[in-house]
């Protein structure tokens, strides 16, 4: 998947094209306003009648009145162009990480992430208002004066149009080469600095307890070096771009008087047209002026659009499957006692009695015709899943199923290998295993964090590639080890899995996680904030949190990865059976290390890939 330059300014390549129009326009009033108040203040000194002014005064006025109100359209219309398509891009690029996140985004630092988000993103406002811009329009108004000027006296023109390309070209062509790529290294080490910066704060506690914070903060000071070093290289080459081009400006001002002076002597030019000649090219100066500078943008912004290119180009993590059944309807009643098998890896263990699922709706997953709306928007052969009668597709518990399974989260490394696992419907199923074995990577798969590299993950025999990433986690909901709360209050952290979802609906998940007692006692109650990371609640609080924040989505299959990690052995068992209880008849993955108390629960080993 690339980004080309057109997909980028396509939101607004219209607004762009008029934006380019006002500039010109107001570029070359600026200049005829120069150049006709030179010939009007030469011409008056002769004292013609007044009439024979007047052309030259009304076109004084209207170039003077007229260069305001088009350069005034040309930033109104030019920033709104540049601010639909940045946030174009932006939405682009979320869109594009919530694909990614999180099997793809493995390579990126998230600060250097956030970087990348915010201010390379802003690049592209730059390389819009203070590139293509600026040229477009310097081309435009810089031939129509090279051509005015060229037709009184043409060495004079020769000289501006030199002048001109001196500054538009071989200016920032002397500057690409004195700044060695500097400009292009401004973008990678802002995130670099940022990067440091953030793992520090982050890591701020550990570092002081073991004394480190002296040698985190000479890596930042070397870092903050080279970007320091890097901005003042293209600070003083900037600076050496405006004085080449105030002396382009002023050996173009000279020649003009040099070879005006002469083509007047020889009876040429009419007198009161060499302070045309002479004066235009300041004019022009003053619009082709920026370019250097634009040039340095360019170097820095390209370098932008770069890094925002590596992450819109990221392999995708997620698969489509090829030669699927179209469709396939499973009857979800009289549900048998579930099984769960294993190949190599995985102990075969038997799963007994599913756990009162009684609906009976019809539900399809896949692509048959009598789906056709259903089917997913814009992206051909992924077909969302169906219900054909009520009751909702969500009432249904499916089965699903991984039958040999290998998968990776990185090209080179192989997590879990030939996996086999079976989840009836309403089965309690205990995935064990040693760390690192891929317990969490068989909940990525379960999810569509992740696809298999062989093998597949089913839902009622649909291989899950073939339903929409988002549907999917609809259907199989996964507390992770590490939950995030977010910086906000109790009721919001909930509301992220149910945003309608009215305080009674909150209370009951809270009573389901055991956790509405505490939340009573509070003097905010639901409004009680959690802090960064839930920082202001204790361990068991935060996964209980997470945990009722799962419990309010409408997932018929629950995954709960290590949920009683690092806590006591007797809230680590009460909290094992709230959260079997409040599953209710969902069907439910336990990923753990503890193999002590799994009462109720069928056991699968998960042996590691090598
Ligand atoms: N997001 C990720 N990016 C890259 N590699 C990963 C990622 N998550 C897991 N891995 C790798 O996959 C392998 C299996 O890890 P996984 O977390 O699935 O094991 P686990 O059995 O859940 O471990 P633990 O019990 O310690 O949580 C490990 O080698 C790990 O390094």
């Amino acid at each position: 998947m690339t980004l080309s330059a057109y997909q980028i300014i396509r939101p607004a390549a219209g607004r762009l094209g008029l934006a380019l129009l006002a500039g010109a326009g107001a570029a070359s009033a600026a200049i005829a306003l120069t150049a006709c108040s030179a010939w009007l203040i030469s011409r008056a000194a002769l004292h013609p009648p007044v009439l024979h002014l007047m052309v030259a005064i009304v076109a004084v006025r209207a170039c003077g009145l007229s260069r305001g109100v088009l350069r005034y359209l040309e930033r109104l219309i030019g920033h709104d162009a540049a601010f639909r398509i940045l946030g174009d891009v932006r939405v682009r690029l979320y869109t594009r990480l919530e694909r990614l996140a999180p099997a793809g985004l493995a390579d990126f630092r998230r600060a250097d992430l956030a970087q990348r988000l915010a201010s390379d993103v802003d690049a592209v406002l730059d390389l819009i208002t203070r590139v293509v811009l600026p040229y477009a329009v310097a081309l435009v108004a810089g031939l129509a004066s090279v051509l005015v000027v060229g037709a009184l006296v043409p060495v004079a023109g020769m000289t501006l149009a030199a002048g001109l390309l001196t500054v538009a070209i071989g200016v920032p062509l002397l500057q690409r080469a004195a700044t060695r790529r500097a400009d292009g290294r401004l973008a990678p080490l802002r995130g670099e600095l940022t990067t440091e910066v953030v793992d520090l704060l982050h890591g701020l506690p550990d570092l002081s307890l073991y004394g480190a914070v002296g040698s985190r903060l000479d890596r930042i000071a070397v870092v903050d070096g080279r970007l320091t070093g890097a901005g003042r290289r293209s600070a003083f080459v900037a600076g050496t771009s405006a004085a080449v081009t105030a002396l382009s400006s002023g050996f173009c001002v000279v020649v003009g008087l040099v070879a005006g002076a002469a083509a007047v002597r020889a009876g040429e030019l009419p007198g009161e047209l060499l302070a045309v000649v002479v004066l235009t090219p300041l004019a022009v100066f003053e619009v082709a002026g920026p370019l250097p500078v634009a040039a340095q943008v360019f170097a820095s912004a390209r370098a932008s659009v770069g890094r925002l290119r590596e992450v819109w180009e990221t392999p995708d993590p997620l698969t489509e499957a090829h030669g699927e059944t179209p469709s396939r309807v499973t009857e979800a009643h009289g549900v048998p006692p579930s099984r769960v098998t294993g190949a190599h890896g995985v102990t075969p263990s038997p799963v007994t009695g599913a756990h009162g699922v009684t609906s009976s709706p019809r539900v399809e997953f896949g692509c048959g015709a009598d789906l056709g709306s259903t089917r997913a928007g814009g992206n051909p052969g992924v077909c969302r899943v169906g219900v054909r009668s009520a009751p909702e597709v969500d009432t249904v518990v499916p089965e699903v199923r991984v039958d040999g399974v290998t998968a990776g989260w990185v090209a080179e490394r192989t997590a879990v290998r030939d996996v086999d696992l079976v989840l009836r419907p309403g089965a309690r199923v205990a995935l064990v295993g040693p760390s690192g074995s891929g317990k969490s990577t068989v909940a990525a798969l379960l999810v569509r964090f992740l696809d298999p590299r062989e093998g597949r993950v089913t839902l009622d025999g649909v291989d899950a590639r073939n339903i929409p990433a988002d549907r999917v986690r609809q259907i199989v909901g996964y507390l992770p080890e590490d939950a995030y709360l977010f910086d906000t209050t109790i009721g919001d952290n909930l509301r992220i899995a149910r945003p309608g979802a009215t305080e009674a609906e909150l209370r009951a998940a809270l009573r389901s996680a055991r956790l509405l007692d505490w939340v009573e006692t509070l003097p905010d109650g639901l409004r009680t904030l959690v802090g960064e990371h839930g920082m202001s609640l204790s361990g068991g609080q935060r996964r209980r949190l997470a945990l009722a924040r799962l419990l309010l989505t409408d997932a018929r299959v629950l995954i709960f990865d290590e949920p009683t990690e690092h806590l006591d052995d007797e809230t680590a068992a009460a909290l094992t059976r709230d959260l079997l209880t409040a599953a209710g008849d969902r069907t439910v993955l336990l990923i753990t290390h503890r193999t002590d108390d799994l009462t109720g629960l069928d056991v699968v080993h998960l042996r590691p890939a090598t």
